[in-house]
């Protein structure tokens, strides 16, 4: 019998808990010494925009490309230029999975495994972008999504 496997979005328990993740996490980032000077002039709607991004790549509602009007070429714009670097990248991917824990976010191997895998590969690509000046992304290219097991080959610039 076909068992049906719940989005990332669906396990990680819906809206509420991105929403409480990201906000905890940029409370944290705004008084770290490393990257909150980077995060310096964010705007106070960066946090649940963030979260509706990565809801909606988990296979949540569309709330980033409908409800604040996003897509992938515009999150990718958002990084173009930033001249982040490893350490920072780090930092921020440390400190999203310390407040996971603290949070009590899920820890199952499954989950943890897939989310960890996404905060690799989404930190690692805007380092990359963040030293571009020209947005790689086209503006009708469609979001990306993240299920439990993911990339399928190896990075092509
Ligand atoms: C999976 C990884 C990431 C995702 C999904 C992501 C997502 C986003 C999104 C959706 C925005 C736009 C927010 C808005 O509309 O207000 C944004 C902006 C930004 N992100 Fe990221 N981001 C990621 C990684 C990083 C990392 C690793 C850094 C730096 C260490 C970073 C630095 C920034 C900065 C500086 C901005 C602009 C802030 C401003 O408006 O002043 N991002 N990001």
């Amino acid at each position: 019998m076909d068992k049906k496997v719940p989005t990332l979005y669906e396990w990680a328990g819906g809206e509420e808990t991105f929403q409480r993740l990201f906000a905890r996490f940029y409370e944290k980032v705004l008084k770290d010494d490393l990257i909150g000077p980077v995060f310096r002039n964010m705007s106070g709607d960066h946090p649940k925009h963030v979260a509706h991004f990565v809801a909606e790549v988990f296979g949540g509602p569309a709330k980033y490309t409908q409800e604040d009007k996003g897509s992938h070429a515009v999150m990718i714009a958002h990084h173009i230029g930033k001249m982040l670097d490893e350490p920072k990248r780090k930092r921020w991917v440390d400190l999203l999975l310390t407040t996971a824990d603290e949070m009590g976010v899920k820890d199952d191997p499954e989950f943890r495994s897939s989310l960890v895998a996404y905060l690799e590969w989404g930190s690692r690509i805007a380092v990359i972008n963040s030293h571009l000046t020209e947005n790689p992304i086209a503006d009708d290219e469609p979001m990306p999504r993240w299920g439990w097991g993911e990339t399928g080959g190896p990075y092509e610039p």
